[in-house]
């Protein structure tokens, strides 16, 4: 669904990314993990054409470079770490924005837009908020509510940078499972950035991490999350066991810097 070759992101002075591939499968869900300035973002920012690159995007098998913006918009939904919003636009306009690439040109949006939006919306637990406006929210009430406009776009493959960051564990959960149910039951592909290792391996099929820029180790979770790997890429005291479904379990040691 996803297959990126070479991708590299220069910045400034810097090859803030650097040779990376990436190939993802749909219904896949790949985790991209690195520390702080690895260029995860900057991988999820070139995958949606949104910063200069050199390197090979396919969507769907297709050139990611030769698609107008609207068919890009209905192969690929993409959940910025921290996008501006609008304060003045409520939740639900805002939500709805994610049917912009089904609405015709000067046209409205149609009643099976605003029941999707809806949908949406109650499966985030927002429909208590759908009436507000977006700069009166919490944080972790935004963050829910840019995932709601990148679902309600309803495209085959979502990038997700960072979504759970600001979120109480029960939305934390809520979110994950919802996206792992979409995977499993319309064959969504997903990639997220997630900075919570073991969550990111309790979810994702397979990690790829990232240093400097450059990939340094892909696969299972279990491969990828060794106290070897995890302790020199992050410059962590780490100890890491299998949890009761057998995935890594990170945990930090305390005294260890
Ligand atoms: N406009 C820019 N000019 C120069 N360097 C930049 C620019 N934007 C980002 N960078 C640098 O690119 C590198 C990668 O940034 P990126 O946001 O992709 O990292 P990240 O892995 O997502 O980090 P974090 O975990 O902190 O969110 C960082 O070192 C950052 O300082």
């Amino acid at each position: 669904m996803i297959s990126a070759r070479g991708l590299s992101v220069r910045l400034g002075e810097r090859d803030v990314l650097d040779g990376v591939d990436l190939e993802v499968r749909r219904g896949e869900w790949v985790g991209v993990i690195g520390p702080n300035g690895a260029g995860k973002s900057t991988l999820l920012k070139a995958l949606m054409g949104l910063v200069a690159h050199r390197g090979g995007v396919l969507l769907d098998s297709r050139p990611s470079g030769g698609l107008k913006p609207r068919e890009r918009a209905r192969l690929l939904a993409y959940a910025p770490q921290t996008p501006a919003l609008p304060p003045e636009m409520t939740v639900f306009d805002y939500a709805l924005l994610g049917r912009t690439p089904y609405i015709p040109y000067l046209g409205r949006e149609s009643r099976h837009d605003r029941e999707v939006t809806e949908s949406v919306i109650e499966r985030l637990d927002l429909t208590a908020l759908a009436g507000r406006h977006v700069g009166e929210l919490s944080g972790g009430e935004r963050q829910r509510v840019v995932l709601a406009r990148a679902l309600a776009q309803q495209a085959p493959a979502l990038l997700l940078d960072e979504p759970t960051t600001a979120l109480d564990l029960g939305h934390q959960q809520q979110v994950l499972e919802l996206v792992d149910r979409l995977r499993r039951t319309d064959g969504l592909t997903v990639v997220t950035t997630l900075h919570d290792l073991t969550v990111a391996g309790l979810y994702a099929d397979s990690l790829l991490l990232l240093t400097g820029g450059r990939a340094v180790a892909s696969g299972e979770p279990a491969q990828v999350l060794t106290e070897e790997l995890v302790g020199r890429h992050f410059d962590a005291h780490v100890k890491i066991e299998p949890g009761p479904d057998g995935r890594p379990v990170v945990h930090l040691v305390r005294g260890g810097s």
